[in-house]
């Protein structure tokens, strides 16, 4: 049996906030805006994990209204969703997803996000997490350097025992 999902998010590219995308926290002059700390890509991962088991979103299980979350690590949101997956009996088949940003080069730490999403959903191997990146060509609000997207596709394949 098998289990497929997608997720989608933004977030503003702001002045006086880090750029924390994948768990790396990169190096450049904005950062995004959120509740949380606006990891755009682990928030499109945890809507695609949920999404496969049919279990809502992110701002159902975390909402933006509670001040609990309020500057929240979203890898230990992702943490969190990942047991809800394990309590299903769940493991991970694979994950694909795509950083959708002008600047900043996201290629020097994509390598390093692997690893961490990897750690995260208890890959088997890193093969199994893909993290791509793509500007817009410096069209609509990610070309204009106005804010960030992510787009994730996840496979969870249940564990035979
Ligand atoms: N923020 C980004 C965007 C892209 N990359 C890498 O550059 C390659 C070319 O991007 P195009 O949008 O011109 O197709 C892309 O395949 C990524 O490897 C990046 O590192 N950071
Ligand atoms: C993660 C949460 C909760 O802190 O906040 P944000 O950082 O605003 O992120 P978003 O992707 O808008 O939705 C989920 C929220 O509930």
């Amino acid at each position: 049996m098998i289990r497929v999902g997608q997720g989608f998010d933004v977030h503003q590219l702001v002045e006086g906030r880090p750029c924390i995308i994948g768990g790396v926290t990169i190096p450049y002059e904005k950062g995004l805006l959120g509740h949380s700390d606006a990891d755009v890509l682990l928030h499109a991962i945890s809507d695609a994990v949920l999404g496969a088991l049919g279990l809502g979103d992110i701002g159902k299980h975390f909402p933006d209204t509670d001040p609990a979350f309020k500057d929240a690590d979203s890898l230990k949101l992702l943490e969190h969703i990942w047991k809800l997956v394990k309590e299903r009996g769940y493991k991970l088949g694979n994950i694909d997803a795509t950083i959708i940003a002008q600047k900043p080069k996201m290629a020097p730490h994509i390598p390093h996000m692997v690893e961490i999403i990897a750690g995260a959903l208890e890959a088997e191997e890193l093969s199994q997490v893909n993290v791509k990146a793509t500007t817009t060509e410096w069209l609509g609000f990610t070309g204009r350097g106005e804010g960030i997207a992510a787009q994730s596709v996840v496979c969870l394949v249940k564990v035979v025992l």
